[in-house]
Formats: structure tokens, sequence, C-alpha cells
């Protein structure tokens, strides 16, 4: 099969058959960039981050904004790794006693956590169990602590476990469903105090005020107008997904729980913000991030092996906590650009690597047409095509 100068036979069959057992109906693969943040100052360490993202300038801005944060004394990270939640739900009868059943909890605790011993190895396990009951349906919560791992597997078994057991309870005659809640949980908090002289390339003290200012005054209206929130959270998520891919993170179970939580008072609202305190511009990011160091397709994949080799040896909330700080730095950096040049000078500057690579042109006019581009400030489809017309005499 030949698709756009592609041949999937150019593809070595030992990676195809690798791909193969990690989806399925593989007919090819997919690239992306694998980039190395390399000043992240979190908690005291300096960090190399590995980010992947198709999506230019995205990199740029986390380095920029955790530059700053660095100049700034760094960024403080703090995670309450709790566990994540698990959902049953059983159909029951008359018979029924929701009381008589929470008894039962400290058994079907310990029960869980005999069986699942691996877990209980590696400092996890079934923490706790809740339970509410609504006409004949009674909707169970289990915590389950899943050590260093996102846990979506273990908690799923655990959960069938469970359920399995309580069929045998007086009253409960079936079970709708046992499965993991990707709501909120595992929250991770990362926290800057800038100088706002840092705000100036020129360390203007005036001139960071006013830029203080502008992004204080951004964030606030992030914190009450939804169009604003769901832009202000994309440009969060650029980090957190940028850092989930390359680490091999299952980055559509944090999104749904970022966005819950972005919902949680009922309004959606952004998951940041950026307030003024003296001669300093303090920034707050919360997150709820399920993720893991061990466990899905982390170990098997070579490309993701790469991560952990730019990360060193690193726990679950460590990872957390440098999620959350390069999702502070993606932020910072919008903010800072949307309050002073606008967001195209940075962005599409980047973004037109992408543009010239469309034409139909050479690698040499493409370079030239590059040039131009920046150099005259126009970064757009159209004007790159103007760009080559003029280049070639036309
Ligand atoms: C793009 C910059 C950083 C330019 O920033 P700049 O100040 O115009 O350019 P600079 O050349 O002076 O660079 C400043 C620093 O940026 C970093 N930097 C600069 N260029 C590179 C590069 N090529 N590779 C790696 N790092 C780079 C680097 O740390 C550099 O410091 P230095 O190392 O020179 O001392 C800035 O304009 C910026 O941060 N813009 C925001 C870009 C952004 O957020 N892109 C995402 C796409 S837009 C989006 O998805 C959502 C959004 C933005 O709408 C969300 C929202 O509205 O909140
Ligand atoms: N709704 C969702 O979010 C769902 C997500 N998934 C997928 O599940 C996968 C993640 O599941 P996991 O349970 O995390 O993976 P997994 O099933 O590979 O389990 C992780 C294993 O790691 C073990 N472990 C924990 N800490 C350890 C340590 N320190 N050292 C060695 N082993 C340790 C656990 O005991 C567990 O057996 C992701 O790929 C995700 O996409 C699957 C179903 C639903």
């Amino acid at each position: 099969m030949q698709e756009d100068g592609v041949a999937l036979e150019d593809i070595p069959a030992a990676d195809l058959a690798r791909l193969d057992e990690m989806s399925e109906n593989v007919v090819g693969e997919v690239k992306f960039p694998l980039s190395c943040l390399t000043s992240a100052l979190v908690n005291g360490k300096n960090w190399r981050i590995p980010m992947t993202t198709e999506e230019a300038s995205v990199v740029a801005a986390a380095n920029h904004g955790m530059s700053v944060f660095a100049k700034a004394g760094g960024v403080k990270a703090t995670s309450q790794r709790d566990g994540i939640y698990g959902q049953i739900v059983l159909e029951v009868t008359e018979a029924f006693s929701l009381a008589g059943f929470k008894k039962e909890f400290p058994a079907y605790i310990k029960e869980a956590n005999k069986e699942f011993t691996s877990l209980i190895r590696h400092g996890g396990g079934l923490k706790d169990l809740t339970a509410r009951q609504e006409a004949d349906l009674v909707y169970l919560l289990a915590l389950v602590d899943p050590a260093e791992a996102m846990g979506a597997n273990k908690t799923n078994a655990i959960l069938e476990f469970l359920a399995q057991k309580m069929l045998a309870f007086p009253g409960v005659e079936a079970k709708l469903f046992a499965i993991l809640s990707n709501y909120p949980s595992q929250l991770t908090t990362a926290k800057v105090a800038i100088p706002v002289s840092l705000l100036s390339k020129k360390g203007d003290l005036a001139e960071g005020r006013e830029v203080a200012k502008k992004m204080a005054l951004l964030a606030k209206i992030g914190s009450s107008d939804p169009y604003r929130a769901v832009t202000n959270n994309k440009g969060i998520m650029n980090g957190v997904d940028a850092v989930m891919l390359a680490t091999g993170n299952d980055y559509r179970a944090v999104e749904a729980a970022c966005h819950a939580y972005a919902a949680k008072s009922g309004e959606y609202r952004s998951l940041s913000s950026w307030k003024i305190a003296g001669e300093k511009l303090l920034g707050q990011v919360t997150l709820p991030l399920a993720l893991g160091v061990v466990g899905g397709s982390i170990s098997s994949r070579p490309d993701i092996r790469q991560s952990y080799a730019i990360l060193g040896k690193i726990k679950a909330a460590e990872l957390a906590e440098l999620t959350a700080s390069v999702a502070l730095a993606n932020n910072f950096a919008a903010l800072s650009a949307i309050s002073t040049k606008g967001i195209q000078a940075g962005h599409m500057r980047l973004q037109s690597r992408n543009v010239v690579q469309t034409l139909p042109a050479s690698a040499e006019e493409k370079a030239a047409v590059y040039q131009m581009m920046i150099s005259q400030g126009k970064y757009g489809e159209t004007a790159a095509k103007n760009f080559l017309k003029e280049l070639r005499g036309q």
C-alpha cells in the first residue's frame, strides 16, 4: 500500500508485529516527537521532563514557563495519592438491609486484600467501601490505592471479585455493573510565586506589574466565564497530555477527570488561578492525576522506556508533581503571551514550520519561504503560497 509517499513495507516487520500486540487492526504507525524540558526546578530538584506532542510551540511554552519558574525559585508541588474510585451497582429486593450490608464491609475489604496480595506488596490495596441505596439499586464506591500504577485493570479485577462475593448477601438480586470510575482522584497541586519583574524581558518592575495585572485579570475571567475557562484549560492540558503521552499514561482518563474537576462547582471553571500579592504573581493549579510509572503498556514499549531513562528512577507521586508543574508552566506561558504580544507571534512562528511543509516546493524553497514568513511576520498558508510565487518570480 502506498499513501502520500509512505509505504507500509518500509515499516520493519518486527515493529509492526510489536505494534499489533499493543492494539488491534494495526496497519501502520504514527510517529510523535519526544522532547525534553531541561530546566525544570520542582521541589528543589532539577528535573529533565519528557514531553510528546504534535502541536508546535507547546514544548517551547513549557520551556519558557519553567525557566521563569526556575528564576523565581522553582515550583512547589504536592500530591495526595489516596487512591482511585471503583463503582459497583447492585439490584436488591425488599429483603436487603443497607445497615447489615455495611457491617460486612471490613470483611469484604479483608477478603479482597487477601486475594490481591501483589498490590498489597507494592504498598496499595482496597482501602475503603461506602454505599448508598436509591430504591432497588445500591451504589457502592470502592477506594483502591494502586501504589505506583494507574490502577484501572487491578481496580476492575477487585470490583468484579467483590461483586461476585456480594451476590451472596441476602436481598442482593443481581450485579448491574462493576467498573472503575474516572471521577477525579489522586489530586496534585503545583504552586509558584513569581517576582513581577521577571514578567518583563528587560526586568523592568513597572512593565512587569502591568503584565501581572493583565495575567491576573485574564485568570479572573477564566474563573467565571466558561468560554475563557475551557480555552485556559486546553492550554493546561497541552502540558498534561504531553507528559502523559511521553510516559505511556492514559491521557483519556486524565482528560476526563480534569474536565469533571473543572466542573465540580456545577459550572465549568478554570483549573488554575493567578493572583497578585505584593510584588509577586502567585500561580496555582490542582489536577486529578491518576497516572502510573508501572503497568498498562509502560514497560513493554521501548519508546516509552526512553522517557523513563530521561526521568531516572521516579515515583508515581513525583511524576504527578512534575506533570502539574508542566501544566502550570504551559498555562503561564500562554497567559503571558496573550497578555503581551498575543498568541500568534510565538505560536505561529513555530507552527509556520509545519505550514511550509505542505508547499509543493523543494527543500531549499521551503527554507527560503520560512525565512520570508519569519522576517515579515506572516505565518498563514496563503502567505506561504504567495512567498513561494514571489520566490519563483511568478
Ligand atoms: C513560543 C514562546 C515560548 C516564544 O517566546 P518569546 O519570548 O517570544 O521568544 P524567546 O525566543 O525570547 O524565548 C523565550 C523562552 O521560550 C523558550 N523557547 C522559545 N523558543 C523555543 C524553542 N524553539 N524551543 C525551546 N524553547 C523555546 C525558551 O525557554 C526561551 O528562553 P531562552 O532559552 O531563549 O532563554 C512564547 O511566545 C510562548 O510561550 N507562547 C505561548 C505558546 C503556546 O501556549 N502554545 C500553545 C498553542 S496555543 C494553545 O494551545 C492554547 C491557548 C494558548 O490558547 C491557551 C490559552 O488561551 O490559555
Ligand atoms: N476507565 C479507564 O480509565 C480504563 C483504563 N484502562 C487502562 O488500564 C491501564 C492501566 O491499568 P493498571 O491497572 O495501572 O495496569 P496493570 O493492569 O498493568 O496493573 C499494574 C500492576 O502494577 C502493580 N504495581 C503497583 N505498584 C507496583 C510497583 N511499585 N512495582 C511493580 N508493580 C506494581 C499492580 O499490582 C498491578 O498488578 C491503562 O493502559 C488504561 O488505559 C483499562 C480499563 C478502563
